[in-house]
């Protein structure tokens, strides 16, 4: 019997590999008039957008009747005063989606030499990303950058693609163009795709596709422990990761690091824990920011859960629904910090009374 979700996975992974490459070439050539400011305040570039329109392009060739749950959506890009913008996304879908094919690619997903798309199509496949969500039936996520600011800094962010079947996730792919392929050889460069398929493992590769490495989270304790945390103070709760370190006897500094490359890291051994609690009240968390990364640490061999100790929801929406943060760490240490940020919480809940 041949294994489940294998071309899921390889359209995936072929997906990111294109968005991945055209995101770090536009990063080169990024002009300051080629980010917006979202209703939400956050950025979004043409790189965003461009990567979007790959990836939904790829996704409705291969498989035509999933629906796709995307962060960005053209309106701005419709408007007149969004012309000069949408003609470079257009250009620089096309120059992705056009390049020769490499390892695993079809051209029956819309991609290889000739395959230009209009600018509607490539409006279009942006706006596919509006579905809803829910809890039964397929649903892709796409994130075309997660951690834009990152990407702006010329730091960490990641090409974030998941396939979602009745709210479980059963592939997940990440694609992190700045992150050392090997951290002990920094000589090797940069460039990372990190793939998970449920009950198959977690693996890494290069950004071409090459050098497939089995992941499995190594043994850890807090004594050898370091949280990986956003950059962003507005994204979790940077002095409560403090007060549970504390609580755990951790020594080592928190590595801050934008994006889902975050689960990357901890899957590779870096870190130990992802820990991301809501810095007040009001902000969902995106199924598009986590679906990817929680399975691919479950396949790595790790838990991924709230502060509650419950598993993360993708059957509620677009969003996770109540925010209650989210701890993902190997299975020796998970329930030690599950614990000690029960215990802050209960100190933060005392001293409010
Ligand atoms: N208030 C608040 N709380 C929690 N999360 C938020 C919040 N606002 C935004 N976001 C989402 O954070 C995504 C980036 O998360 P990171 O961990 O990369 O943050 S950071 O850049 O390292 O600070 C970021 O993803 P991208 O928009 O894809 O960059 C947002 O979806
Ligand atoms: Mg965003
Ligand atoms: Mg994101
Ligand atoms: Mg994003």
């Amino acid at each position: 019997m041949s294994k489940a979700y294998t071309t899921e996975e390889q359209v995936a992974v072929a997906a990111v590999r294109r968005a991945s490459r055209l995101t770090a070439s536009v990063f080169n050539k990024l002009v300051k008039n080629e980010t917006l400011t979202k209703g939400d305040k956050s950025p979004v570039t043409v790189g965003d957008f461009a990567a979007q329109a790959v990836i939904s392009t790829i996704l409705k060739h291969a498989f035509p009747d999933d629906p796709i749950v995307g962060e960005e959506d053209a309106s701005d890009l419709r408007a007149e005063s969004g012309k000069e913008m949408k003609d470079r996304i257009v250009a620089l879908a096309n120059e992705a989606l056009t390049e020769e094919l490499g390892l695993g690619d079809n051209e029956n997903w819309g991609i290889g030499p000739g395959q230009e798309k209009t600018d509607a199509e490539i409006l279009d496949a942006i706006d596919r990303g509006n579905y809803e969500g829910g809890s039964s039936g397929r649903m892709w996520t796409i994130d075309p950058i997660d951690g834009t600011k990152g990407f702006l800094r010329g730091e960490q962010y990641a090409v974030c693609v998941s396939l979602i079947a009745d709210a479980q996730v059963k592939v997940g792919v990440i694609g992190c163009p700045n992150l050392p392929i090997d951290p002990a050889h920094p000589e090797q460069g940069t460039g990372v795709i990190f793939k998970a398929v449920r009950g198959q493992g977690a693996q890494q590769l290069t950004l071409s596709g090459a050098n497939p490495t089995p992941l499995q989270i190594p043994p850890c304790t807090p004594a050898t422990l370091a949280f990986l945390e956003s950059v962003e103070a507005a994204h979790s709760k940077l002095s409560f990761n403090e007060r549970v370190a504390e609580l755990l006897g951790i020594t080592r500094p928190p590595v801050r690091m934008d994006s889902q490359a975050k689960y990357g890291c901890l899957v590779r051994g870096e870190g130990g824990a992802y820990l991301r609690m809501p810095t007040g009240v009001g902000y969902r968390e995106k199924i598009w920011d986590h679906a990817p990364g929680q399975i691919l640490v479950e396949e790595a061999g790790g838990i991924v859960t709230d502060s509650r100790g419950e598993p993360l929801n993708f059957g509620l929406g677009r969003t996770l629904g109540e925010n209650y943060g989210v701890i993902a760490a190997g299975k020796d240490v998970h329930h030690l910090v599950l614990g000690a940020v029960q215990k802050a919480l209960a100190e933060e809940t005392r001293a409010k009374v």
